[in-house]
């Protein structure tokens, strides 16, 4: 990792026009710029295919802030963007980019630090990774890292060929992967919380846990990506990366340092130790389901073969649950439960781990519902801890009854957490790899998901199975209940 000063850098961002760069990228580096996190020794160049003039760019670019920033602040700001049109897979096309990119090296003082930040559909990936390296457009003079948005592939053969064609072009630690989940700040948090906390990490294992839930539903539909998350699917677009990602998180054993390498290695070792499951056995571990009509806040909701024409009949997921088993020694026997969703009850990402219940529980009988002690990570939208105990009830007799001890970043001032691209962003501009996903990372987890796609592609479902607005098909409950658990709840209120 170099000097992390007010790094300097020109980011070049494909994809320009896009709803990515205007939802996440463009207000990002506008927080880390507001924030000081960097100076006035940048410059974006935005490209897409729209014939759009410098004016405009900065134009879209103000808008995608909001109201609240000062008109004068805002001036300062986009006036460290430049547009520059053309098709990405015309090659001739890459040498005047080569040409803008020198002379404002020159005006931004940005030492030839380039990120190349690749916001488009991935068949272009590798075409541009390509002809940036054949034009020369990777810097000599500074340093050159290669952003890539997800999906990585479409399963492990396409996610190699990928791979293969990026690692032509680029070195393997100049490959920024993003998954953005790695930039939550709570989810940064589980290997703080889990190594600086003498009381969770010596119960951290199967001796004391007895399952771990993972749940991150969302209340939104499919809104406007239909093209891509038809082909997705709820297991490529979030079971394959986010999902596995906090289960690495959870599971790895201690790091012997907080060097991306070493956690990386950790990370791997899980996805390496997760029992692949026999195509006759998927059903027993993981289920799928699709959403029908339904009802939310009182508003009638389409079924998601409803949400678009290109949408009627289809056979895609936009649910899944599943059981991992990880076959080591910490965690044998212990199921890590994931469950996720669009059109789930609420909007909310969270981790819980359930203890085991103590050898002989004196006050079992005398309590309504059984009360294992739990950990609650809230991921978003409400980011903390919830540790859940047994107490005396008070007055009268012995009885206990669940208490939680809560912390919350929302409650205290001065917290402003980042967003996950803003830190991701940064991470990258100062080379910490940490936070991105590493090839073996990615090709594990492909490896994994295959052999449920692949099963699940030769049967037809019997879609839609749950209604838009619950959480989830019935046969996910039963994943648990066979095993003699249920879900712990996700309502956001009672956080
Ligand atoms: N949007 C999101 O919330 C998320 C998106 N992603 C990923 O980010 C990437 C971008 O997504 P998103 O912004 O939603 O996609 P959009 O469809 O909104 O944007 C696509 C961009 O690619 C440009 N483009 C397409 N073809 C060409 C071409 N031949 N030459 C030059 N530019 C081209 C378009 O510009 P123009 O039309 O001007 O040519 C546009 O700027 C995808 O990989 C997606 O999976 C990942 C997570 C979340
Ligand atoms: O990567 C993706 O993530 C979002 C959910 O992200 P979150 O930060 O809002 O939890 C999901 O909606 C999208 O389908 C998927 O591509």
């Amino acid at each position: 990792m170099e000097n992390t000063n007010k790094p300097k850098a020109l980011i070049v961002i494909f994809g320009a026009t896009g709803d990515l760069a205007k939802r996440k990228l463009f207000p990002s580096i506008h927080r880390l710029y507001q924030n000081g996190k960097i100076g006035e020794d940048f410059a974006v160049v935005g490209i897409g295919r729209r014939s759009w003039s410098n004016d405009l760019f900065r134009t879209n670019v103000r808008n995608s802030l909001g109201d609240d920033v000062a008109e004068k602040e805002i001036e300062a700001f986009t006036s460290h963007f430049y547009y520059h049109p053309f098709d990405v897979s015309d090659s001739a096309s890459y040498k005047n980019l080569g040409i803008l990119l020198n002379d404002l090296e020159s005006d931004y003082h940005t030492e030839g630090n380039r990120i190349f930040y690749l916001a488009m559909a991935p068949q272009f990936f590798g075409t541009i990774a390509n002809n940036l390296k054949k034009h020369g457009l990777k810097s000599d003079t500074g340093w050159s890292r290669l952003v890539i948005e997800k999906p990585f592939g479409h399963d492990f053969e396409s996610a190699r060929k990928l791979n293969e064609q990026i690692t032509s072009a680029f070195e393997e630690n100049q490959i920024y992967r993003i998954d953005h989940y790695l930039g939550k700040e709570m989810v940064q948090n589980i290997e703080v919380i889990r190594f600086a906390n003498g009381i969770f990490e010596h119960l951290w294992n199967n001796r004391f846990i007895s399952n771990v839930q993972i749940t991150s539903s969302e209340a939104l539909g499919v809104e406007d990506r239909a093209n891509y998350y038809d082909v997705s699917g709820a297991t490529r677009d979030m079971v394959q990366n986010h999902m596995l990602q906090m289960v690495t998180l959870l599971a790895m054993e201690p790091p012997i340092n907080l060097n991306p390498e070493e956690i990386r290695s950790e990370k791997i070792k899980i996805l390496r130790a997760i029992r692949g499951i026999d195509e006759e056995n998927i059903s027993d571990y993981f289920v799928r389901g699709q959403y029908g009509p339904g009802k939310m806040f009182g508003k009638k909701l389409r079924g998601y073969q409803e949400e678009a024409e290109e949408l009627a009949n289809s056979n895609t997921e936009t649910f899944v649950a599943g059981k991992i088993m990880i076959d080591n020694y910490r965690w044998a026997g212990v199921p890590f439960y994931i469950r996720t969703g669009k059109r789930l009850e609420e909007k909310c990402t969270k981790i819980v781990v359930e203890f085991q219940d103590i050898p002989l529980n004196l006050y079992q009988e005398k309590q309504s519902t059984k009360s294992p002690n739990l950990l609650v990570i809230n991921i978003q939208p409400n980011e903390g801890v919830t540790l859940y105990l047994n107490a005396k009830k008070p007055g009268m007799g012995s009885y206990a009854e669940p208490i939680k001890l809560s912390y919350t970043h929302e409650a205290v001032n001065s917290v402003n957490t980042p967003e996950a691209y803003e830190k991701l962003l940064h991470d990258c501009m100062i080379g910490d790899t940490t936070n991105f996903s590493h090839w073996d990372e990615v090709s594990l987890s492909w490896r994994f998901v295959d052999r449920i796609l692949k099963k699940w592609s030769k049967e037809k479902p019997d879609f839609p199975n749950y209604p838009a607005g619950s959480m989830g098909p019935e046969e996910a409950d039963e994943l648990l209940e066979r095993d003699g658990f249920h879900w712990w709840p996700t309502n956001n209120e009672e956080e």
